[in-house]
């Protein structure tokens, strides 16, 4: 039996292995800040590797951007073939060409950019960080260098090789004598200012909260596609505790963390104020709620507040367990108590995490029992081999007055996702020990007392080496639910189902589904009561995963329009309009990039032929302003590399071969008619049209008739057309909107929504309301600097974003407005933050925004 635990094999000399071709190294001023040197070059030299094994990207890499194919060193290569097998170096610095250097310089550059401005100085923000401080200095140096001030802290961090450090403050007492201090008396002639550290780690918020990060747990997130380095995490090492490492904030009353969340929003929130402000032309007026922000703290708006999540604990409905070894060498299922790029592998079992629910740490237990008795190896992260990767529940819940009683027995419905490379396995054995594995779950759950529920099973064989698996990772079924199994097709019938405003949403194993149901109800309700909707309302649903947010609010608008990229989550949208008998809606298949122009066209008409309308009337616009909507990609789309260069929800922004789809059905007919509308029908009603069945209690194996007979109606093969192939008649007939209120809900995956998006809302005239739902504030503020700041008549021509490596989300995003078409900026005029993450530092936030 192969074990992780055991040396690697012995290694060519790192030295002899690529070693002939030239790379610069960088210079000790080029390097980035780095990481704890735990697992850098001290344990490669240890166990015998050259100190500098793996801390440099292989050119081949460099050159492909994903693996290293081509390099003629094979495994012996001492460069690193992907992001996620480089390692620290010794003095703990990073590749400064690799994504992780490249962070955090941004981290440095935002921290000045918060250094630029005044610091706050109350007992709510007690952390800040240091800017301009020598890079050799250690966090000692660091601290002698208060002392000698005068200056008393609480803790004081520093990394060498970081211009950063973070010192947290007792009081206010001492924080405002550190300002005094640090403002008379520059060091060395060299002035170290004081700034707000906005704990960033509250930023990195993976679309689906902490503990989901593909593999890891760890409060920053640390799949490679999802992890952004901060300066924070960098200071932060290995936690003690699977707790400690998911949910950091469970020592605190939930009411202290609500107060805790809601002031880094506003602090995160005012950045918009200050960054709009710096973006306006000269030649325009300041809009109206920047001179007013003043009144209310420098906020852009009121923060009205943070919505409690209705259960703060087992709340989770979907957690991936990292599978591993812990501390003391055992198989383990469960979370990493770090960050693997910092070198932390242990894993430990997911004990006293209160987000996690009591069936997904039993079915990890099974799990993990299972395991120690495998003859398959589990997946080592260090050299990426071995079998077992990765174990998923998704939970599925009954509907929601049931739940809000005893949120455990509720589950009505288990899906479990085993995750394995079958690269150096034989076929036989691998369905041999599936076959076991999948007995020893059902036997688990079956003797259970009282027994637990498990829908379907399926196996995800992912043979790449990221963390995260692409969508289009091959799905094998191992239980699939009765009366599936006569369809064939089995691997499109893995699906459990919940329930959001008594809607049953179906969720196929690979789609975007909130992890709390609960609190994901009252922030779809948010959102849709902010977007004033009537009958009249053409709502588009801008990333609309499995269509949750267009489905619930469609009983309140004429008609939905989702867009998402996910094919699986689309699927799985048709599908739940139909089980819940709502007709008045269209989910279309693509990157919102790619589609949004053709679709605002088809649904409203052109930016242009509204602006031409009313040039006759208003010698305010100009022949520039319709150029400038013109030259569309001449003018914004050369910044789409730093958008694609974050993390999309889909791994590898997996791009779907149909770039816009649209059902059969709503290209023959005419799309924007408002079919069967069911202007202020109840979800019951919903349900009763659709003959839906009650789910009843938890059972082992669901009955899926009501699915049956939705998927009998459903064709996916047929479902699905270019959007190009609508008839041009047909896109002119139905510009003429029909909806007099027409509103956008976006809710993007944490990279934010992509500057083609941003610039075909705001130059859009007929959408005059927009509701951001957002995971990751920081994401938030730049694509709202760009929504609502005020452009020129005449705009500047794209530069091609020269230097955005090390500019901020924020500094990128007032670039971009300076070549923004002219036309009416947004007016941010609520935002309330959400509370989807209990115990996490993690919070969605809404923002509403009018003009
Ligand atoms: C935060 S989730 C929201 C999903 C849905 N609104 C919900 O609440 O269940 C973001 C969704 O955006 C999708 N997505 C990511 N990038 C996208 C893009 N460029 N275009 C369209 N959809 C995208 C993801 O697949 C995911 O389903």
């Amino acid at each position: 039996m192969e074990d992780d635990k055991a040396p690697p094999p012995p290694q060519p000399q790192p030295e002899l292995a690529g070693e002939k071709r030239k790379r610069e190294e960088a210079s000790p001023d080029e390097v980035a800040p780095s990481a704890p040197a735990a697992a850098s070059g001290e344990d490669a030299a240890i166990s015998g590797r050259h100190p500098m094994w793996k801390t440099s990207l292989c050119s081949f890499f460099r050159r492909r951007g994903a693996g290293a194919e081509g390099c003629s060193h094979g495994e012996s290569c001492r460069y690193a073939h992907t992001e996620e097998e480089l390692r620290p170096r010794p003095d703990g610095t990073w590749d400064p060409t690799s994504d992780r250097a490249k962070k955090l310089r941004k981290v440095a550059a935002e921290a000045q950019e918060e250094a630029e401005e005044e610091v706050t100085v109350d007992d709510q923000s007690l952390d800040k960080c240091l800017v301009g401080l020598p890079r050799g200095w250690t966090a000692d140096r660091l601290k002698a260098f208060l002392q000698d001030q005068g200056i008393s802290y609480a803790t004081a961090k520093k990394k060498k090789g970081m211009t950063v450090g973070f010192v947290t403050f007792e009081n206010v007492e001492q924080l405002a004598n550190a300002v005094q201090v640090l403002k008379e008396n520059p060091s060395g002639g060299k002035e170290i200012k004081i700034a707000d550290a906005n704990r960033r780690s509250h930023q990195k918020v993976h679309a689906e909260g902490p503990a989901s990060d593909n593999g890891t747990a760890t409060e920053n997130g640390s799949s490679a596609a999802a992890g952004e380095a901060s300066a924070l995490e960098v200071v932060a090492s290995t936690k003690r505790s699977a707790r400690d490492a998911v949910t950091p904030l469970a020592h605190m009353p939930y009411n202290d963390q609500l107060e805790h969340k809601k002031h880094s929003m506003a602090q995160i929130l005012k950045r918009l104020t200050r960054n709009a402000r710096k973006a306006c032309p000269p030649a325009i007026p300041l809009p109206n709620w920047i001179l007013k922000s003043k009144e209310i703290g420098g906020l852009p708006c009121k923060l009205e507040g943070i919505l409690e999540s209705p259960i703060v604990n087992g709340y989770r409905n979907k957690c991936e367990f990292s599978v591993g070894y812990s501390l003391e060498g055992k198989k383990t299922v469960g979370f990493m108590l770090g960050n693997f790029r910092e070198g932390v592998t242990a894993v430990e079992e997911p004990v006293n995490c209160p987000n996690v629910s009591e069936i997904s740490c039993k079915y990890a237990q099974m799990f993990q029992d299972f395991l120690q008795s495998s003859s398959l190896p589990l997946w080592s992260r260090v050299d990426n081999c071995g079998f077992w990767r990765q174990f998923t529940v998704r939970e599925g819940r009954c509907s929601t007055e049931a739940v809000l009683h005893n949120t455990e027995s509720q589950i009505s419905e288990v899906m479990l996702i085993v995750q394995v490379c079958s690269t150096d396995v034989d076929e036989t054995p691998m369905k041999e020990e599936l076959d076991k594995l999948s007995a020893a779950l059902i036997q688990g759950a079956t003797t259970c007392s009282p027994p637990m529920p498990l829908t379907t099973i399926v196996v995800q064989d992912h043979k790449g080496i990221s963390n995260a698996a692409p969508a289009d990772c091959p799905l094998i079924p191992l239980l699939v639910p009765k009366g599936d199994q006569l369809e064939g097709g089995a691997e499109d019938k893995t699906r459990i189902h919940d329930h959001i405003s008594n809607l049953k949403f179906s969720i196929s194993p690979t789609a975007f589904f909130q992890v709390n149901t609960l609190a994901a109800e009252r922030l779809y309700t948010l959102a849709g009561d902010w977007a004033n909707l009537n009958s009249d309302t053409l709502l588009f649903d801008i990333c609309c995963g499995t269509g949750t947010i267009g489905l619930t609010l469609a009983h309140r608008v004429g008609m939905v329009v989702g867009i998402e990229m996910n094919e699986s989550a689309v699927a799985d949208a048709h599908r739940n309009a139909l089980i819940n008998g709502i007709k008045s809606c269209r989910f279309v298949c693509g990157k919102a990039e790619d589609v949004i122009g053709s679709l605002l066209t088809e649904y409203l008409g052109s930016p242009q032929q509204h602006i031409a309308a009313s040039v006759t009337n208003d010698t305010n616009i100009n022949e520039e302003t319709i150029d400038g909507l013109e030259n569309d990609d001449e003018n914004m789309d050369s910044s789409t590399e730093k958008h694609d260069n974050g993390e999309s929800e889909q791994p590898g922004d997996i791009s779907v071969d149909r770039p816009t789809c649209a059902s059969d059905e709503e290209i023959k007919g005419d799309s924007v008619e408002r079919i069967n509308k069911e202007v202020d029908s109840s979800p019951d009603e919903h349900n009763e049209a659709a003959g839906e069945q009650n789910l009843g209690e938890a059972s082992l194996i669901n009955d899926d008739s009501t699915d049956k007979a939705a998927a009998d109606s459903l064709d996916h093969g047929k479902t699905c057309q270019d959007i190009s192939s609508i008839p041009h008649n047909n896109m002119l007939a139905s510009s003429a909107c029909q909806f007099k209120n027409v509103v956008a809900i976006v809710d993007p995956p944490r990279v934010g929504l992509h500057p083609t998006v941003i610039k075909a809302l705001r130059t859009h005239p007929l959408i005059r309301r927009l509701v951001y739902i957002s995971c990751n504030p920081d994401s938030l503020v730049a694509n709202a600097i760009e929504l609502c700041t005020p452009t020129s008549e005449k705009q500047e021509k794209n530069k091609g974003n020269r230097g955005w490596r090390s500019m901020s989300a924020a500094g990128l995003a007032r670039q971009r407005t300076k070549s923004m078409p002219n036309s009416e900026p947004f007016v941010p005029k609520r935002a309330m933050a959400v509370d989807l993450f209990p115990h996490t530092s993690h919070c969605e936030m809404v923002m509403l925004f009018e003009r």
